[in-house]
């Protein structure tokens, strides 16, 4: 029986062919080479001060269906930076998230600070992909990849000067992601199979994660005391989605998840 991953994986790669076929191998990667050099986002991750908050620019979601319009995601990034957000990420996938690579560009030339590509990676292809267009950080999902598939990922996330945040849920994965190194470790509370939300993985997971790593807390944040619970379990970060693009307005809604801190 397929999971939700495998179904959402399967729609990737399709998509990715006709990506492919309309933009070489070749000439992605001399847009990458050409793109202006990718920010330090662990730098960002673990400058002093408040909990870092990655900010989504998220439409939708298989879990929750239509969340927001967002018609100006530049106009969202720019509100969640001057809310003193770390890093935004944007949601590129386009037939279960509403996103595209479009929104990348429009969020790039918006914010100086650093830019996730959150997809679903599964080739080199989507690397070179993200760097040709801005992208500093790009996602890797272990329950996505094998570990060849994974080591090689995030090897080229390296050479091509960008961040990896390497995804995991559950104690396996997330000792696969510290065996490979990855300086930057998502935990992610939702489940791929059920879609259901439990914050109480990220307190049982983020001690298997060395303190060296930055630790991020990603899904279920609703507001203030979450990320509190979060940053007690030793989060240095939290990823959040549903809670920005729903909540007013999103300059004062980082603001209030990071503490009342002033960007
Ligand atoms: O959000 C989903 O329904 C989802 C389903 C399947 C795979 C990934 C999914 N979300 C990606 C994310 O990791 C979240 O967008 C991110 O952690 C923010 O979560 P939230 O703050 O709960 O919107």
């Amino acid at each position: 029986m397929p999971t939700v991953l495998d179904d959402i994986i399967s729609g990737v790669r399709e998509d990715l062919d006709v990506r492919q076929r309309a933009l070489p191998f070749s000439a992605v990667q001399q847009l990458a080479t050409d793109a202006p050099a990718a920010r330090d986002a662990r730098a960002a991750l673990t400058a002093p001060g408040a909990v870092k908050v990655i900010a989504e620019v998220k439409r939708k979601s298989p879990s929750k269906g239509e969340l927001a319009t967002i018609p100006d995601p530049a106009e969202l990034a720019a509100a969640y930076a001057a809310g003193g957000a770390s890093v935004i990420s944007v949601l590129t996938e386009e037939r279960r998230f509403g996103g595209s690579l479009a929104d990348l560009d429009a969020v790039r030339a918006a914010v100086d600070v650093p830019v996730l590509r959150k997809d679903f990676m599964v080739s080199e292809y989507q690397l070179w992909e993200a760097r040709a267009h801005g992208a500093d950080v790009i996602l890797l999902i272990v329950a996505a990849l094998d570990d060849p598939q994974l080591r090689d990922l995030h090897q080229l996330a390296g050479e091509l000067g960008m961040t990896a945040l390497v995804e995991a849920h559950d104690e396996a994965e997330t000792d696969r992601a510290v065996d490979l190194g990855a300086q930057v470790i998502g935990i992610n509370a939702r489940n791929l199979k059920t879609l259901e939300v439990d914050r109480a993985v990220f307190a049982r997971l983020a001690p298997r994660v060395p303190e060296t790593a930055v630790r991020v807390a990603e899904s279920g944040v609703r507001g203030r005391d979450d990320v509190a619970d979060y940053v007690a379990s030793g989060a240095d970060a939290v990823l959040v989605g549903e809670a920005l693009v729903t909540g007013g307005d999103p300059r004062e809604a980082v603001g209030v998840l990071r503490g009342g801190a002033t960007a």
